[in-house]
């Protein structure tokens, strides 16, 4: 049986990257995906667009929902100040444990907690099981159409506070419209939008911040 597509991911981050270095690992993802193999990381173009927003947010708890190879979830984690953690959803067992080799080739194993389920069954389980008070950063890069049902599940399971920082891939590229609708005719909600390009492609595409107003 052949190896998978995220299998020759890891394979070529474990060759090529610096342990240790969550900049390697990224470069190398960029670098493979780029050149030999797409795959639907969120990228080094949209990946500033991330890091900037995470920044803003300054993060003590972060909620990411679709961890695939990890890829985000490095590039979140390298940014958190110490004790603060980040959750990442995902239901598809054969990503895990490539994601979870992934952000320990990063040397982040410590911040990430990559969760196995479906997001609207962990998101109800984040405060008592998790220990979550609410989140201070939410990035949604999961199956696009679970984007606002899964934004409206965090709002009633009392996640969010004021100030709280959505951000949401794949905008334009492949679409989240349902989500787009929702969160920009809600008061509750300041919303950005990003235009970029899909990752590794010249492809139009976006992302859009939304902030909490509670
Ligand atoms: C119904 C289940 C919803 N809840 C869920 N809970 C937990 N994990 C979930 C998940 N949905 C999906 N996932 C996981 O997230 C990941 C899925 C992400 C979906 N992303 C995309 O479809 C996507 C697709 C493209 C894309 C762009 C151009 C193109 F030609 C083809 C694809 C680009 C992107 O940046 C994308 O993010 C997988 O790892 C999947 O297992
Ligand atoms: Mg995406």
């Amino acid at each position: 049986m052949d190896q998978s597509k995220e299998q020759r991911i890891l394979n070529s981050v474990s060759y090529n990257a610096v342990k240790g270095d969550p900049e390697s690992v990224l470069n190398c993802i960029d670098k493979y995906c780029g050149q030999y193999e797409w795959a639907m990381n969120v990228g080094d173009e949209k990946g500033i667009i991330l890091d900037k927003t995470v920044e803003e947010a300054d993060p003590t708890v972060a909620l990411e929902m679709g961890t695939y190879c990890g890829y985000s979830a490095i590039r979140i984690a390298r940014l958190l100040k110490p004790n603060a953690r980040l959750l990442s959803i995902e239901f598809n067992p054969e990503f895990i444990p490539i994601a979870k080799e992934i952000i320990e080739i990063a040397g982040l194993s410590e911040k990430v907690t990559i969760i196995e389920g479906h997001s609207q069954d962990i998101i109800p389980q984040l405060k008592k099981k998790y220990e979550v008070e609410t989140l201070d950063f939410v990035f949604l890069d999961h199956w696009k159409e679970r984007y606002a049902p899964d934004t409206i599940l965090l709002e009633e399971c009392g996640l969010l506070r004021k100030g709280s920082i959505l951000l949401a891939d794949n905008i334009v590229y492949p679409g989240a419209p349902e989500f787009i609708k929702y969160i920009r005719s809600n008061s509750r909600y300041e919303c950005t939008s990003y235009p970029t390009f899909l990752e590794y492609m010249k492809v139009e595409d976006a992302m859009e911040k939304a902030v909490y107003m509670g």
